[in-house]
């Protein structure tokens, strides 16, 4: 049987700017996402992945449409309580790690847990324990002006999944990383899917990140056109010879 759905969002319209310089940027798009998988949303710049993926994280209500985030409807809650939610079941990643520079990469993670309502000696054990778990056990102490990209993106994994969160929403967390760390990133947020069974969506152009995929969503002009998903036993580099060959025969 399949598992509950953490977020459900149905037939989301978001229009954008006003006037003549109004844009419909997302057209009815419809998305689920459950626990324990990696989902890619794809598509070209201007397609409105950024627009729904802050819509999916309540940061931009929807102009109409239905967002369920575990069980709860969106509708109606204010901005105060949206906030909540957000806190609640959410952790961020993006393509700028967007870490605070004057802090050590432990306080980047602490702070997230603060906001949160977790302080003193519990808050700084599970920093510390959420960046050894993404490997970085030798730069607690480092402020990110001394980590490489992958180092500071990983500071911003760990930030995100300190207080647990059941969604992990990403936006082009690789965008910025070379092959390597790209990869590094890739597969850190696969496993955090399946070993921490929570639901990690991230937007992405980027090709490499196809092989860590359970599944791949495709936007183009605002609407979902497509979606693949990862046939059971195919090993991880598979799915982007898989995703090759679709494209070919297309
Ligand atoms: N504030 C805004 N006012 C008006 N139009 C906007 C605004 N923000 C985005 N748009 C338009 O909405 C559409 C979707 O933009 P969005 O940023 O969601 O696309 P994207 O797929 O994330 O693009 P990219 O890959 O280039 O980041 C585009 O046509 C964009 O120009």
């Amino acid at each position: 049987m399949s598992e509950a759905p953490v977020l459900e969002a149905i037939d989301i319209v978001k229009e954008l700017g006003s006037g003549a310089g109004k844009v419909r940027a997302v057209k009815g798009a419809s998305l689920t996402l459950v626990p324990g998988e990696l989902t890619l949303l794809m598509g070209p710049s201007g397609s409105g992945k950024t627009t729904l993926l802050s819509i999916l994280g309540c940061i931009l209500t929807p102009t109409s449409g239905v967002l369920r985030v575990a069980g709860t409807s969106t509708d109606r809650l204010s901005a105060e309580e949206l906030a909540h939610l957000r806190r609640q079941h959410m952790g961020f990643i993006f393509q700028s790690y967007n870490l605070f520079p004057t802090l050590t990469a432990l306080e980047n993670v602490r702070i997230a847990l603060d906001v949160r309502g977790q302080k003193g000696f519990a808050a700084a054990n599970r920093a510390e324990e959420v960046l050894r778990d993404v490997g970085l056990a030798y730069r607690l102490k480092s402020y990110p002006g001394n980590l490489s990209g992958g180092e500071q993106q990983r500071v911003a994994v760990a930030r995100a999944i300190a207080s647990s969160p059941s969604i992990v929403l990403a936006d082009e967390p690789t965008a910025a990383l070379d092959g390597e760390n790209g990869h590094a990133v890739m597969a850190l947020l696969a496993r955090i899917a399946k070993e921490q069974h929570r639901s990690v969506l991230a937007v992405t152009h980027d090709p490499r990140t196809l092989s860590y995929a359970d599944r791949v969503v495709r936007i183009e002009d605002g609407r979902i056109v497509g979606e693949e998903r990862r046939p059971e036993g195919l090993d991880a580099p598979e799915i982007a010879d898989l995703t090759k060959r679709r494209k070919a025969h297309a």
